[in-house]
């Protein structure tokens, strides 16, 4: 029998740290990836010994072992679009915005993973400003959560009209569009995001789920607008698809270890291969 190859299908590149958990990071970005029918590709920054509980370790990888596997993927394979995730340090994240600054026809998806959900800042203030600096300018769209966009704009976020001013410090900052996530906010808007894009804002709610299952809704939003690109859609249309897969997936998160499960990215075949 003859394959029924594909040269047309869609190639994405996620720039990112490995979750040994499985629910964030690489892992997460490749299977939505896998679940837009998208190719996933993957340069790891850093490898991180991590659970439901936290990270116990992190192992950092050379800036030249992330530019060598990005430019492996780039001169051979060619993306459409690619998302940065846990950059870890000041020297890959400059490494980074200048290789792939020489790719032409790249849609950018810069998730500026700094903070993580409880509040605690996972990079230091010299990969923040080489975050600020380097990578920010070259988005297409930067999806920073409520305590990533306090840093990146210096302003206090805790209603709507908060990250409202937050979207448009941080856009000044060189990005095309500003998604300032609300997952880390209470009441009736979390799980409500602010989308700014210079001329117009937005605020962007499906339904807010309750779980506290809720690891890896960062990395999956960013990954599946980047896929969404990939695929063709404009921006906002990729935000906004990217948004339903992400409150399905939150839908079906999976409550496993002893503390805070990952979303279930695998929905869309549940009652496929669901169990007896
Ligand atoms: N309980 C919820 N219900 C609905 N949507 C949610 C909920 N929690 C998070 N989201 C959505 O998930 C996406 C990611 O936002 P969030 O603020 O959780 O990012 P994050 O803190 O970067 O995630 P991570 O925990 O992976 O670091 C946003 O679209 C946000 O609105
Ligand atoms: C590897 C990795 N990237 C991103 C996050 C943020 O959710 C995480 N916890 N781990």
């Amino acid at each position: 029998m003859v394959a029924n190859s594909n040269s047309n299908i869609p190639i994405a590149l996620t720039i990112a740290g490995s979750d040994s958990g499985g629910g964030a990071g690489i892992q997460a970005d490749l299977r939505t990836f896998a679940f837009h029918c998208v190719h996933g590709t993957s340069a790891l920054t850093c490898v991180t010994a991590q659970n439901t509980l936290g990270v116990n370790r992190v192992d950092a990888l050379s800036p030249e072992a992330v530019v060598a596997q990005i430019e492996a993927v780039a001169t051979d394979i060619g993306i459409s679009a690619v998302k940065t995730g846990m950059l870890l340090n000041s020297e890959i994240i400059a490494a980074v915005a200048q290789t792939i600054e020489k790719l032409e026809n790249l849609q950018v998806v810069v998730d500026p993973v700094m903070v993580s959900r409880s509040g605690v800042q996972l990079i230091d203030d010299e990969a923040v400003e080489t975050l600020r600096e380097t990578l920010i300018p070259q988005a297409t769209i930067v999806t920073p959560n409520r305590y990533e966009a306090q840093i990146l704009s210096g302003l206090e976020i805790r209603d709507l009209e908060e990250m409202r001013s937050a979207a448009r410090c941080i856009h000044h900052l060189g990005a095309g569009t500003v998604l300032v996530k609300g997952g880390g906010m209470s009441g009736n808007i979390r799980g409500v995001d602010l989308w700014y894009d210079g001329q117009n804002d937005e605020t962007l709610k499906t339904e807010t789920v309750d779980t506290p299952h809720t690891h890896g809704t960062g990395c999956t939003l960013s990954a599946a607008i980047a896929a969404n690109l990939a695929l063709g859609c404009e921006l906002r249309e990729a935000v906004g698809r990217a948004k339903q897969y992400l409150t399905q997936a939150l839908k079906h998160s999976l409550a496993i270890g002893q503390g805070q499960g990952p979303v279930g990215h695998f929905f869309p075949l549940l009652d496929e291969f669901r169990q007896p």
